[in-house]
C-alpha cells in the first residue's frame, strides 16, 4: 500500500454491535487502516450494555489498526444516539448504560409530555416529543425504579461522550448528540434548566456542549490506547449525525440507514418541531438540523425471522400477501413501545421466503413513511435515496427498498460511513475546513446508482391496513416480556 499523502486520522463508531475504528489519509479520504470489536446488549425486558465494554472494543478496534493508529495526528468518536451513562465521583459506571432500544421508559416518555405541556410544547422546546428512546425518560425511569443509582451518579453522559472523556479526561459532548437527550433546548442551543429541574438533574452533571470545529480537548497520559499525548481529540457526535457528515449530504438528500436501528433522514436549514412525534428533530454536527425518524426493528429483527424460517437472508421470494410487521423490540415508527411481532395472511400455499421478503417489507415501510417528512417540502422527490448501514450490503433490502420507494437507490461504497464523518471531524481540526466539506472532498457517497422501479403501493397499501386493522394488538401488546 502507499504512503499516505496528508496527515492521518482515527475515526471510530461505537455503536450499539460494536465497535469500529478507522485510520484515514486526511488528504484523500483513503482508508489506511480499520478495526472492529463487538459489544453485548442484554435481552430481555431491557437493552443494556456496560459502558467499560466500549472502551475495551476500542481498544481491540484500535489494535487491530496496528501501526497506522500510532501515527493518528487527531482522533473523533462518534456513536450510538441517547444512551444514559451514569458515572461515579471516578468515572466509573453506576450501573450499565441503559441504551436507545430500550423501551422500558415508555410510561415516563408519556408522562413526562402530559406534565410538561404537552407534544408541542417539547417539539417546539426541544424539537422532538419524547419517546422511550430520549435520554431524559431513561433518567426518569432509573429516578423512578433505581433511587440509590441516582444518588450515586455525579456525572451523566452519552455513549460517544463517554469515550471521549476517557481519551482526554474532559467531560464533552456535541449539539448533534445533545439534541437527543431531550433536555437540550434547539432553540436556545443550551440545556433547559426547566426540563432538567422538572427530571431532578442537576446541569452541573452534564458535559461541556463543544462548538462544531471546536477542539474538544488532547490526548491524556496513561490513557493505554496507541495515541500520543496530546492528539487532537474533536468533539464526535451521535452516529447519524457522524454519518450525514460521513456522506457530506446537503439539503433535499435523503439517507436511509440499516443497521440495528432503522433511520431516514436528511439535512436541513430549518429547526425541525413536528408535534405528531413521528420527526425526532436533531441538530446535525455542523449548525445545521437533521431531521430523522427512527425504527428499533431493522437489520437484527429480519436476520431473526430468516433463523427462524432456517433460511439465509437473501432466501426471500416475492408475492403471497402475506404481512409480517417484525415489531419484535416493540416500536418507536410507528409509536408502538409495547408491540410485538404481528403476521397476517398465512395460507398453505405461503412459503418460507415469502415470509421472510413480508419481514422485509414491514421493516422498510415503517421506514417510508417517515421518508416525505424529513426531507425538506421542496426538495426534488427524484432525488436518489442514499442506503447506508450494514443491511444496504444485502441485495434483498436493497430491492426491497428500491421496490417500495420507487425512487433510485444509491448505495456508497465507503463502508463505515459513520467513523468515517467522525475521521472528517478530525481531518476538519487539522485543515480548518468544514468536516461535511471533507468528506465531499473524500467523495465518500459515491457508489453505484439502482434505477427507480414502479412503487409497490399495492403492498404498501396492504402493510397499513394491517397497521390500522390490529392497532388494539399492537398498542397493549402481549405480557410475555
Ligand atoms: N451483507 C449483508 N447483508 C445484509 N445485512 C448485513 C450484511 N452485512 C451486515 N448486515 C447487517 O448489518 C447489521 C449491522 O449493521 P451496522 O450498521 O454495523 O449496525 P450498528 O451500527 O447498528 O451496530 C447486522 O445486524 C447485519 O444483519
Ligand atoms: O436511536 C437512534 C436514533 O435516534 C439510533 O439510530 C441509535 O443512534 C442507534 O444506532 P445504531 O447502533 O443502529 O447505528
Amino acid at each position: 500500500m502507499s504512503a499516505a499523502e496528508g496527515p492521518l486520522v482515527v475515526g471510530v463508531d461505537t455503536s450499539t454491535q460494536s465497535t469500529k475504528a478507522l485510520v484515514v489519509d486526511a488528504a484523500t479520504g483513503r482508508v489506511v487502516a480499520s478495526g472492529q470489536a463487538p459489544h453485548t446488549v442484554t435481552s430481555g425486558a431491557g437493552r443494556e450494555s456496560d459502558p467499560r465494554q466500549w472502551w475495551d472494543a476500542l481498544t481491540e478496534a484500535l489494535r487491530q489498526c496496528g501501526q497506522a493508529a500510532h501515527e493518528a495526528a487527531a482522533v473523533s468518536i462518534g456513536g450510538q444516539q441517547h444512551g444514559l451513562v451514569a458515572l461515579d465521583a471516578h468515572g466509573e459506571p453506576v450501573r450499565p448504560a441503559l441504551l436507545w432500544n430500550d423501551v422500558r421508559s415508555a410510561p415516563q416518555a408519556h408522562r413526562l409530555t402530559e406534565e410538561l405541556g404537552g407534544a408541542k410544547f417539547w417539539a417546539e422546546r426541544t424539537g422532538s416529543v419524547p419517546a422511550a428512546s430520549f435520554t431524559v425518560t431513561k433518567w426518569a425511569w432509573l429516578a423512578e425504579h433505581e433511587p440509590e443509582a441516582v444518588r450515586a451518579t455525579k456525572a451523566v453522559r452519552l455513549p460517544h461522550d463517554y469515550l471521549t472523556e476517557r481519551l482526554t479526561g474532559q467531560g464533552t459532548t456535541d449539539r448533534g448528540d445533545a439534541s437527543g437527550t431531550g433536555w437540550w433546548a434547539s432553540g436556545t442551543e443550551a440545556y433547559d434548566e426547566e426540563i432538567l429541574a422538572h427530571v431532578g438533574l442537576d446541569p452541573a452533571l452534564l458535559p461541556r456542549v463543544v462548538r462544531p470545529g471546536e477542539v474538544a480537548g488532547t490526548v491524556r497520559e496513561d490513557h493505554g490506547l496507541p495515541f500520543s499525548k496530546g492528539t487532537l481529540v474533536a468533539c464526535g457526535t451521535g452516529d447519524n449525525a457522524a454519518a450525514a457528515l460521513g456522506l457530506g449530504v446537503r439539503p433535499g438528500t435523503p439517507v436511509m440507514s440499516l443497521g440495528t436501528s432503522g433511520t431516514v433522514y436528511a439535512v436541513s436549514r430549518r429547526r425541525p418541531a413536528d408535534p405528531t412525534g413521528i420527526v425526532a428533530g436533531f441538530a446535525d454536527a455542523c449548525g445545521d438540523w437533521l431531521p430523522l425518524a427512527c425504527t428499533l426493528n431493522c437489520t437484527l429483527a429480519v436476520d431473526r425471522v430468516a433463523t427462524l424460517l432456517g433460511l439465509d437472508r437473501e432466501a426471500v421470494e416475492p408475492g403471497a400477501g402475506v404481512t409480517l410487521l417484525p415489531f419484535l423490540d416493540g416500536e418507536r415508527t410507528p409509536n408502538l413501545p409495547s408491540a410485538s411481532g404481528l403476521l397476517h395472511g398465512l395460507r398453505h400455499d405461503t412459503t418460507g421466503g415469502q415470509l421472510l421478503q413480508a419481514a422485509y417489507d414491514g421493516a422498510v415501510h415503517s421506514l417510508l413513511g417517515a421518508l416525505d417528512r424529513v426531507v425538506d417540502e421542496d426538495a426534488d422527490p427524484s432525488a436518489p435515496l442514499l442506503l447506508i448501514g450494514g443491511g444496504a450490503r444485502g441485495t434483498a433490502w436493497q430491492q426491497t427498498v428500491r421496490r417500495l420507494s420507487g425512487r433510485p437507490v444509491q448505495v456508497p461504497e465507503a463502508r463505515e460511513l459513520v467513523a468515517l464523518g467522525a475521521a472528517a471531524q478530525a481531518a476538519g481540526l487539522l485543515t480548518g475546513e468544514d468536516p461535511a466539506a471533507v468528506a465531499r472532498r473524500w467523495d465518500t457517497a459515491a457508489g453505484p446508482v439502482l434505477e427507480a422501479v414502479e412503487r409497490d403501493e399495492e403492498t404498501l397499501a396492504r402493510i397499513t391496513g394491517v397497521l390500522s386493522d390490529a392497532a388494539p394488538l399492537l398498542e397493549h401488546g402481549t405480557d410475555t416480556a
